[in-house]
C-alpha cells in the first residue's frame, strides 16, 4: 500500500481513539470531534428539544467553554431520537485540501461473503406499481422509496482506511463518519441540507438522478438526457418549492436560480438549485429550528410530506433509522452544517448496511427506479473496493 495514503488515514484519526471519532468535512469546515461530555437523545421534534439544548449549552458555558459544539446525526423520521453529543474534544478547522484523487487506496479491497436486498428486486418493482396507483387515486404527487444492501463482507473493515478512500473517491462531496451505538454512519453525501453561518444561510437540493458512464459520450448524453427530462425538472421543481415554502416565512431576502443546474459525482449526474437566503438580525431561527421546518424534503421523502412519509412506512420493509436523515454540527450561536445522510453506509465489523432511494413521480419507471437506486450504491461500493457484482 501507498506509504501515504496510510499517513492520511492516520492523520484523520488524529491519533484519537478511532471508534468514536466523529469526521464532517465540506468546503467550508472540517470539524473532528471524540468522547462525550453531554449526550442528547430525545427526537427532534420533541416539545422539549429547543429547552434541552439550550441547557446543554449553558452547562458547557458554565464550565468555562465559550463556543461549544453539538454533533451527530438526526434521523429520517425526527420522532425518532437523535444522536447528539457534546464532545470531550473537537477542532473546527479549514477542509481538507479537495485533490486528493491520487490518495486512492487500491489495496483496499473487500470481498462480499453473502448479500440481501430489502426489499427485493421483485418487491420494489411492486412497492413502485403500488404508489403509482395512488398517483391516480388522490393529491399524492411523490414518494422517495428506498432499498438497502446488506453485506457481510470477508474481514472487519478498517474504519479510518475507508473513510480515507471514501474522501480520496469523492473529494468534492460532504464526508462523515458518525459513530452510532453500536456501528459507524459513514459515507459522501453530494447534498447540503442546511449551512447556517451568522444570519446567512445555504440549502443545495438534489433531486433528478441518471447514472454516469466511463464512456465520455454515453455519459455526456446521460448529463443531456436528463436535463431535457421533463420528468426529472418536475421531481426537482417539487423539492425547491417545498424548500422555499419553508424558508419565505422565516427569511429576509431569497436568492434561487429559475433553473437547475447539473452537477456530477463520481457515479452519478443529478439536478441541483443553490439556495441562498438572509435571516432576520433579530431573533433569528438556530439551525434545528430551520432543520425541523426543511426535513425531510421531498428529495428524501415526497409531496406531500406527511402523506409521501405514511406511505414510505406502509411500504419500505426496512427502517431507514439515520439513512435519509442527518449527520453534521451546530454550536452555541445556531450556527452548523447538516448533509443528508446518502451515499453512505452504516459498518460494524464486517457487517455492512447500504441505502439508496430515488423519486418516483407519475412518469416514473419501476425498473429504472431500481437501476438508479442501484448506481447509487456504487459510490460506497467502489468505496470499500467491493469488485463482486452485487448490484
Ligand atoms: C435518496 C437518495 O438520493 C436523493 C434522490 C435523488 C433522486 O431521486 O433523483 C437525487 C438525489 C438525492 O436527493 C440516495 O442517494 O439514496
Amino acid at each position: 500500500m501507498d506509504a501515504t495514503i496510510q499517513d492520511y488515514a492516520s492523520s484523520l484519526a488524529l491519533n484519537q481513539s478511532q471508534d468514536d471519532l466523529f469526521l464532517f468535512n465540506s468546503n467550508f469546515n472540517l470539524v473532528r470531534a471524540n468522547g462525550i461530555r453531554q449526550r442528547l437523545t430525545i427526537p427532534v421534534l420533541a416539545n422539549t428539544f429547543h429547552k434541552e439544548v439550550q441547557a446543554v449549552f449553558k452547562k458547557e458555558k458554565a464550565q468555562g467553554k465559550s463556543n461549544p459544539i453539538l454533533v451527530g446525526a438526526i434521523p429520517f423520521d425526527m420522532n425518532q431520537a437523535a444522536q447528539l453529543v457534546v464532545p470531550e474534544w473537537f477542532e473546527i478547522v479549514k477542509p481538507l485540501d479537495r485533490t486528493l484523487s491520487s490518495f486512492v487506496d487500491k489495496d483496499f479491497v473487500h470481498h462480499v461473503c453473502e448479500h440481501s436486498f430489502a426489499p427485493s428486486h421483485v418487491d420494489f418493482l411492486d412497492m413502485i406499481e403500488q404508489v403509482l396507483s395512488i398517483f391516480e387515486r388522490g393529491p399524492l404527487k411523490k414518494v422517495v422509496l428506498s432499498k438497502i444492501l446488506k453485506l457481510t463482507l470477508d474481514r472487519n473493515v478498517d474504519v479510518p482506511r475507508l473513510l480515507a478512500n471514501i474522501m480520496a473517491q469523492n473529494p468534492s462531496a460532504y464526508h462523515f463518519s458518525v459513530p452510532l451505538e453500536n456501528s459507524i454512519l459513514i459515507g459522501a453525501s453530494p447534498e447540503l441540507l442546511i449551512r447556517k453561518q451568522g444570519n446567512k444561510i445555504f440549502s443545495n437540493p438534489l433531486a433528478g438522478s441518471a447514472k454516469r458512464f466511463g464512456n465520455a459520450d454515453a455519459d455526456r448524453q446521460a448529463a443531456k438526457s436528463l436535463f431535457n427530462s421533463a420528468k426529472d425538472h418536475y421531481e426537482h421543481r417539487l423539492v425547491v418549492d417545498a424548500i422555499l415554502a419553508s424558508l419565505l416565512p422565516v427569511v429576509e431576502c431569497l436568492n434561487v436560480r429559475e433553473e437547475p443546474s447539473l452537477i456530477s459525482t463520481p457515479t452519478m449526474w443529478h439536478l441541483s438549485t443553490d439556495i441562498e437566503a438572509t435571516l432576520p438580525t433579530v431573533n433569528p431561527p438556530s439551525v434545528f429550528d430551520l432543520i425541523k421546518q426543511i426535513h425531510p424534503t421531498p428529495a428524501m421523502c415526497g409531496t406531500p410530506t406527511l402523506q409521501a412519509q405514511r406511505h414510505i412506512e406502509a411500504l419500505e420493509p426496512h427502517q431507514r433509522g439515520f439513512f435519509s436523515g442527518l449527520v453534521g454540527w451546530c454550536d452555541a450561536e445556531g450556527n452548523g452544517e447538516w448533509a443528508i445522510a446518502i451515499r453512505c453506509a452504516e459498518v460494524s465489523e464486517n457487517k455492512v448496511t447500504l441505502f439508496a432511494g430515488a423519486g418516483v413521480v407519475p412518469d416514473s419507471n419501476p425498473e429504472s427506479e431500481w437501476l438508479e437506486t442501484s448506481a447509487k450504491m456504487r459510490t460506497m461500493l467502489n468505496a470499500f473496493g467491493i469488485k463482486e457484482d452485487v448490484i
